[in-house]
């Protein structure tokens, strides 16, 4: 009896073993394109045994060397997996057979790893030169002696009750000189600090003077405080609160910062304790720098070279564990605007631009809904998206009033966040906004990318459409009509759609609309100097039908992916940016007279929801 339960149970084991073993050979095919065989070779492939499982080389060396001679260890770095070849493949076999489901220390102490291995009959081997530094980057070691760390480390006076002292979620900060505004990454120029630099910071400023490492006395200080597992988004010092030289010297513990060009590039650099980082020109202008959150960083093996780049040599990667770093970063205030060769990242030179505003008045149609319509939501798709959660609630009822298995279009979907509103429908959505669209499909919505003028849908085909804040979007009446009768031709007979224009009339029957409810009535937006068109104040009333609105870009959709240094950016945006979109606020009555204009169609309802003209018409 006994003995039968053991080997129940022991091949109930070997099952699981085995489909987790399958399981990990179909992600490394699917998601890294490895081959695995069945057959022995010298050469295994060690899932979940990578860098960027937290396994570090020593420990995954002592595990596999009990099996034989390991002539190489390829560990790519931030990838969840790693490559032995063995000196033979009596070698390998044994690893494969007894290291499978084995459990090895990882360097996050909350994650166990357990080892799956198949064979693999070449181990491709990516040989990339170590990347150069960023241009104008430098890296002074021991800048600083361990006797002097100590000192400096002893003179920052953390506040322990935070009321002056800014704890940001990710590390402790405290400023020196004039304080740094993380609102609007900015500095209060006419507001220094009582005490200037501190008197602790004047030996090693004469120092870095003395080595030509800087030219200016910088006048504002950052420490910046991180606990393993704490980071800095990527970021380029605000140009016109700095100056060019920017210098950061590191305490405590080394660390990996990563530094990331516009079109993707990404070098992660080693900066070691007591060393000094000095941003300059390019590097400092047009990159980003930041670091990433996490307990461990990617480093070389060897001595030699553990400053600056990190290579990409797979077989000398491993993994260091981080300590408490404590940095001291030295900038100079500027005073004036930035004149840097790199406008398309410089807040200066990029605030001159908005004084000149573009002579909109003299653009076609088309070419204003491409640059103040089109483009902008393009840009901005990712920050407008994190905004737009909330169905407005006469949307939803009359999605909610369709029958069951209705066949329903969004033109102008957006996010989409009106297509999953009602399940029993059939919804699909179009939108000018390709990076909208693909929010979309994220979503597991159907969606795609058109003109509201050519929708490619099957024409008479759809028992209901919407139209919602899309309409006002066209830059004259004509295109106006054309989008409310291209609505019409989706329609079968008997279908309605529901379109919603931004109203001209903000306060209706004594009501402000929520989005004058919003406003706090003071100027947010500074009116700029009068272009062709007005730009409007935001969250006041309006006083042109025809204008540009400005959407402000937040910093939150920055580094949407800023997991790891391979990952690739969006394209860059400044933050807080302005874009102009084109609208056309409707007035009352203009909704319906402009449907009035279609053939073949009734307005059934017509009503004011919230700052907006809302009509239902119904195809005869
Ligand atoms: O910790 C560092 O070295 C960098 C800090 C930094 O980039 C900043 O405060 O702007
Ligand atoms: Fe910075
Ligand atoms: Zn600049």
């Amino acid at each position: 009896m006994l003995e039968c339960n053991a080997r129940t149970k022991l091949s109930k084991e070997q099952k699981k073993q085995m489909k987790k073993e399958a399981k990990a050979k179909n992600i490394l095919l699917r998601h890294e394109g490895i081959e695995t065989v069945s057959r022995p070779t010298k050469s295994l492939v060690v899932a979940n045994g990578g860098l960027g499982n937290g396994v570090s080389r020593e420990h995954l060396l002592d595990v596999l060397k009990t099996h034989g001679l390991v002539e190489s260890l390829i560990m790519p770095p931030n990838k969840p997996y790693s490559f032995v070849t063995y000196a033979s493949p009596e070698a390998a076999v044994s690893a494969y057979s007894s290291l499978s489901g084995q459990e090895v220390p990882s360097m996050d102490e909350e994650q166990k790893v357990s080892l799956y291995l198949s064979f693999v009959d070449k181990v491709e081997v990516k040989e990339t030169p170590p990347p150069a530094l960023p241009p104008g980057l430098r890296i002074a070691e021991n800048i600083v002696s361990p006797e002097e760390e100590l000192v400096l480390l002893d003179s920052i006076q953390w506040e322990t009750d935070n009321s002056n002292q800014k704890s940001l979620k990710h590390r402790r900060v405290k400023h020196y000189g004039y304080e740094f505004r993380y609102d609007n990454n900015n500095v209060d120029k006419d507001q220094p600090l009582p005490g200037g630099l501190p008197k602790f910071c004047n030996v090693l400023l004469d120092r870095c003077v003395a080595q030509g490492l800087i030219q200016n006395m910088p006048d504002q200080l950052t420490v910046n405080q991180y606990e393993p597992g704490q980071g800095i988004p990527p970021h380029i010092d605000t140009h016109s609160a700095f100056e060019d030289e920017i210098i950061s010297l590191s305490l405590g513990s080394e660390i990996v910062m990563d530094f990331r060009h516009p079109d993707g590039t990404c070098v992660p650099v080693m900066v070691p304790q007591r060393s000094l980082l000095v941003m300059s020109g390019e590097s400092r202008y047009l990159w980003t720098h930041g670091i990433t959150p996490r307990k461990f960083d990617v480093i070389q093996v060897s001595e030699g070279q553990s400053v600056g780049t990190v290579s990409g040599n797979t077989d000398e990667l491993t993994l260091s564990k981080r300590g408490t770093r404590t940095s001291f970063t030295f900038r100079k205030i500027r005073h004036g605007s930035c004149k840097c060769a790199f406008p398309s990242v410089c807040d200066s030179q990029q605030a001159l631009e908005k004084k000149s505003p573009p002579q909109v008045k003299d653009l076609e149609p088309e070419s204003l809904e491409m640059e103040y319509v089109h483009k902008v939501y393009e840009d901005i798709a990712g920050h407008f998206s994190s905004t737009r959660h909330t169905p407005w609630p006469k949307v939803v009822d009359f999605l909610m009033g369709l029958s069951v298995g209705s066949l329903v279009a969004d033109v102008g979907c957006g996010n989409g966040k009106y297509i999953g509103i009602n399940k029993s429908l059939y919804m699909i959505g179009c939108d000018r906004s390709k990076n909208l669209v693909d929010i979309c499909g994220e979503r597991k919505f159907e969606a795609c990318v058109c003109d509201a003028l050519s929708v490619p849908f099957r024409r008479g085909s759809f028992d209901a459409c919407i139209s919602i804040a899309v309409i006002h979007h066209f830059a004259t009446e004509e295109r106006r009509l054309a989008a409310v009768q291209e609505l019409v031709h989706l329609l079968k007979s008997g279908g309605k759609a529901l379109i919603y224009v931004w109203a001209m009339e903000q306060e209706y029957k004594k009501s402000k609309s929520k989005y004058l409810k919003d406003g706090k009535l003071s100027n947010e937006t500074p009116q700029e100097s009068a272009p062709s068109l007005p730009i409007h104040t935001n969250r006041t009333a309006f006083d042109s039908q025809d204008l540009l609105v400005p959407w402000h870009l937040k910093e939150n959709n920055q580094g949407r992916n800023n997991e790891f240094c391979s990952a690739k950016r969006e394209k860059q945006l400044l933050p807080g940016s302005v874009y102009h979109r084109y609208y056309h606020v409707f007035r009352e009555g203009e909704l319906e007279a402009l449907c009035g204009r279609v053939t073949g169609v009734t307005v059934r309802h017509s009503y004011h929801d919230q700052g907006n003209w809302c009509v239902i018409v119904e195809k005869l």
